[in-house]
């Protein structure tokens, strides 16, 4: 049967990359993306966004919801310390297969926690299976109608500290209207729109960062 398109994809990065150099990795998954066939990663643009967030918030703790091919999980963990704690979710086992092969491309399977399976089932697991009580940082990349339901289970099981930042992908394309709705009205967080545009296109979209101010009451009328 045919490649799908992860393992194209996974395949560039085998040839064109670099084992053990992690910017060669998303240099060689943005020319693929660019040149070859568009995938939805976070892009390069988007990608220097998180970064810059990522290091001002400089995290011993980070979560990733949706690792598709693994290309935001390389691009948060090179610029971290082995000490990190970065645990990243994907509910498939295709597309986990492949991130696996991808993170080992960049030398960071050792910094990488890659658990199967869906986030809402694995949210409430993450203090007993890893021993974590909260996440400094978390990235929001998965199906866009999870991002509401999925920032409420964290603070319904106390994952979020004061001070923890959400920054969420594709808030306008394909958007998430209930998600920013929620987190711009609600008095717990103090939320930023970084205008950018989708990952190797000239269509508008952004990532929204959400910092968490502890556990309030009341929501801004
Ligand atoms: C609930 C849950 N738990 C664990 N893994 C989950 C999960 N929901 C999705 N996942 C995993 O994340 C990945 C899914 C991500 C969803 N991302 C998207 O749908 C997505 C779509 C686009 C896009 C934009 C314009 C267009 F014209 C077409 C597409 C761009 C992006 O950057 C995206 O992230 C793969 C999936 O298995
Ligand atoms: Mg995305």
């Amino acid at each position: 049967t045919r490649t799908s398109r992860p393992q194209r994809l996974l395949q560039a990065v085998c040839i064109n990359a670099v084992r053990g150099n992690p910017d060669s990795v998303i240099a060689a998954i943005d020319h693929f993306c660019q040149n070859q066939e568009w995938a939805m990663n976070v892009g390069d643009e988007k990608g220097a966004i998180l970064d810059s967030v990522v290091m001002e918030t400089s995290p011993s703790t980070v979560l990733e919801l949706g690792t598709y091919c693994g290309y935001s999980a390389v691009r948060i963990m090179r610029l971290l310390p082995p000490a990190t704690r970065f645990i990243t979710l994907e509910m498939n086992p295709d597309y986990a297969a492949v991130a696996r092969q991808v993170i080992q491309h960049a030398g960071l399977q050792d910094k990488v926690c890659l658990v199967e399976g869906k986030s809402a089932d694995l949210i409430p697991k993450m203090a007993d299976m890893f021993g974590i009580r909260t996440f400094d940082f978390v990235f929001f990349d998965h199906w866009k109608d999870c991002y509401l339901p999925d920032i409420r289970l964290l603070e319904d099981c106390g994952l979020l500290d004061q001070g923890s930042v959400v920054l969420a992908d594709n808030v306008l394309c394909p958007g998430a209207p209930e998600y920013l709705d929620y987190v711009r009205s609600s008095l717990r967080f103090s939320s930023r729109f970084y205008r950018s545009h989708l990952e190797y296109t000239r269509v508008l979209d952004g990532l929204e960062r959400s910092e968490y101010l502890g556990h309030r009451d009341a929501q801004r009328d």
